[in-house]
């Protein structure tokens, strides 16, 4: 029986680029909440945030989430970095499928996220500083959320993904 991937961590933890990955090789379903919102809002998640506000943008996960969780298909679903900071989504998601936390230090996100623009959570922060803080304070959702903890510090792509299909 094929199970269902739930991945969560931090930004630059991976999540879309794994869940994409494995849901082509394996043949499931892939989707990524931040997709179906930029989808449901016909803009990026920047503007979403900038025009509408980040509790906006906090219910709208919910609310795919909740939609999500009516699908049959098996998938691998990409959540997005905050997505655990309700109980209300963290139980949603544990009925989907595997939660799998991909784990990282700051100073490796810091460095996948060094040249991006498309967090605005990260726009004007200094980096390093900003995730190290950010990941202290969301450290325990994390953990306590997760049925599963693959660390990915010094690990190469294909050996992060033979971990993760571990769990498929
Ligand atoms: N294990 C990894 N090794 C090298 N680069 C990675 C790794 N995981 C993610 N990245 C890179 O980091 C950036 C952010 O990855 P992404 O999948 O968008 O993360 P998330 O969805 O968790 O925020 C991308 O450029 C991606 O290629
Ligand atoms: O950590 C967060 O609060 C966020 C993470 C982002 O997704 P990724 O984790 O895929 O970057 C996106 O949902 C939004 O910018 C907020
Ligand atoms: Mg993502």
């Amino acid at each position: 029986m094929k199970n269902s991937i739930v991945l969560i961590g931090f930004m630059g933890s991976g999540k879309t680029t794994f869940g994409k990955i494995l849901s082509e090789r394996h043949h499931y379903q892939f989707m990524d909440t931040d997709d179906l919102i930029m989808k449901k809002e016909n803009m990026p998640i920047t503007e979403i945030f900038k025009t509408k506000g980040e509790d906006y943008f906090r219910q709208l996960e919910t609310d795919v989430l909740k939609e999500l969780t009516h699908k049959n298909d098996k998938m691998i679903l990409s959540t997005g970095g905050g997505m655990i900071l309700k109980q209300e989504n963290v139980a949603l998601m544990k009925s989907i499928g595997t939660v799998v936390y991909l784990k990282a230090s700051p100073h490796t996100l810091a460095n996948r996220l060094k040249n991006d623009t498309t967090r605005p959570l990260l726009k004007g922060k200094n980096k390093f500083l900003f995730i190290k803080d950010l990941l202290a304070k969301r450290k325990d959702y994390y953990e306590k959320g997760a049925d599963v903890i693959i660390k990915t510090d010094e690990k190469n792509i294909q050996d992060i993904l033979k971990e993760i299909e571990g769990y498929l």
